[in-house]
Formats: structure tokens, C-alpha cells, sequence
């Protein structure tokens, strides 16, 4: 049975193009159900639109987040989704969707967590000093990129960095870092213990 990826973003929608790749050139065992943006002009939409994946904008103007959440959760469950994929999304999600989705909600954030949380992370390595930042695939709990980590891949900060130079090269290997971390999640089923996602045994052929 094929896993059903629904991904929400806010944003370009690099990653999802990546993802879409992984699964056309054999290397993410998926299919991408749906895509839902909280903007109309998300980069996402179109790339979706452009693959023939159902895509659709789903608008918050007058929603409190729980009845905002509930309105994703519709569209994710018409789809028959098994997977939720964040990019770039920029919302919080209340405890309700969390709590409907647990252990397969994943989100990707460009540091390496627990360093740089939030927003703007990219600059919040700079302004660090740190010399090593780099991308964390994680589960989503109801914190703010807090939850288990799945994949992590590191980036080295260079001395004459800047915000546009290392957001480059930290997206780069997000594009990589992604698609694998998710092809190990449906293909090897880890285990999360605690706080630690456990894969166990030997890599899947
Ligand atoms: N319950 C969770 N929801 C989300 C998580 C998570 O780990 N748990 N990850 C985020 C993605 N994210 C960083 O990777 C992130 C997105 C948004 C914010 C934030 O502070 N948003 C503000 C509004 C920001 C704005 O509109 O400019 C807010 O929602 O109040 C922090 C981190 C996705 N959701
Ligand atoms: N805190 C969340 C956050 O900063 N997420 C970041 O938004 C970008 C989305 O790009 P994309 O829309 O081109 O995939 C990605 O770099 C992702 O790590």
C-alpha cells in the first residue's frame, strides 16, 4: 500500500518540488495526495498544480486556529492521508491537530535542533557565530520544534556567510536531507521512545 503524503505549506515550495522528484525518480516510495497552502500565492500551489496533485488554498481570514487546524484535517482526511509533510509552513498547529495526527506529522527546520528554533534561523547562526548549523526532520508535537528528531544533516558555516549564502546552502541539503528522511520513516517504521526515534536493525535494502 502506498503511503499518502498531504503536505501543508506557506511557502516557495522547493522542498515539495524535491519530494515530488523522489517519488517520479523511484527514490521515496509515496504519492503526494494533496497540498494545502494558508496562501493563495503559495509557490507550493502551483508546483502541485504543475505535477497534477490536487492542490488547494485554504483560506484563515475569520478562523480561530482550532477551526483553521479543523478545515486542514478535512481536507487531509478526504484525501486519504497517511502522512502529513510540513514546508515552510508558518503557523502553529493547535494541540487538537497534533493530538489527531500524532507520529505522522513531520516538519523540516533549517538548523539543527534544539539550536535556532523559530523563526529566522538562518540569521540566528549567524548572529550565534556557530561554525556548523545544518537541517532537522523531525515529528511535530504540540511545541514548537521540539519533537523527536528523525534525520539530522549538518552544514558548515563559512567566514564570509551571509544570510542569502548559507540559507542557500542550508536549503541545498535540505532537498537531499527530506526525501531521505522520509523514505526512512515509511520504509523502515521507527520507533519513537521517549524523545528518541529509533530505527533499529539494519538499513532496508
Ligand atoms: N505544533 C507545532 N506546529 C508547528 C511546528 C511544530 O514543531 N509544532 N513547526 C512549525 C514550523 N516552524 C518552524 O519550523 C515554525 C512556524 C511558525 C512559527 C511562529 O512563530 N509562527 C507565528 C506566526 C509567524 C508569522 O506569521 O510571522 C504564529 O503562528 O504565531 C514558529 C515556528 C510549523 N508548525
Ligand atoms: N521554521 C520553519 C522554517 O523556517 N522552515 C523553512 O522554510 C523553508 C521552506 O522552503 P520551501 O517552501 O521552498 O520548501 C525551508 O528552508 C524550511 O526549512
Amino acid at each position: 500500500m502506498t503511503t499518502r503524503i498531504g503536505v501543508i505549506s506557506s511557502g516557495r515550495g522547493e522542498n515539495l518540488r524535491h519530494i515530488i522528484e523522489a517519488i517520479s525518480s523511484g527514490r521515496l516510495p509515496a504519492e503526494v495526495a494533496v497540498v494545502l497552502a494558508d496562501q493563495p500565492e503559495a509557490g507550493a500551489l502551483r508546483i502541485a498544480r504543475g505535477a497534477g496533485i490536487e492542490a488547494a488554498f485554504v483560506d484563515p481570514t475569520g478562523l480561530g486556529r482550532a477551526e483553521y487546524d479543523a478545515r486542514l484535517a478535512e481536507h487531509l482526511d478526504r484525501a486519504g492521508v497517511d502522512l502529513v509533510v510540513l514546508t515552510g509552513y508558518m503557523r502553529i498547529l493547535t494541540p487538537e491537530f497534533v493530538r489527531r495526527f500524532r507520529g505522522r506529522t513531520i516538519n523540516i527546520h533549517p538548523a539543527l535542533l534544539p539550536s535556532f528554533p523559530g523563526l529566522d534561523a538562518f540569521q540566528q547562526a549567524l548572529d550565534y557565530g556557530v561554525k556548523v548549523t545544518g537541517t532537522t526532520v523531525h515529528l511535530v508535537d504540540e511545541e514548537v520544534d521540539h519533537g523527536p528528531i528523525i534525520h539530522q544533516v549538518a552544514v558548515e558555516v563559512r567566514e564570509d556567510d551571509t544570510h542569502e549564502s548559507l540559507k542557500a546552502r542550508i536549503q541545498e541539503a535540505e532537498y537531499r536531507a527530506y526525501p531521505e528522511a522520509l523514505r526512512l520513516f515509511i520504509e523502515r517504521r521507527p520507533k519513537v521512545l521517549g524523545r528518541k526515534v529509533v530505527f533499529g536493525g539494519k538499513e532496508v535494502e
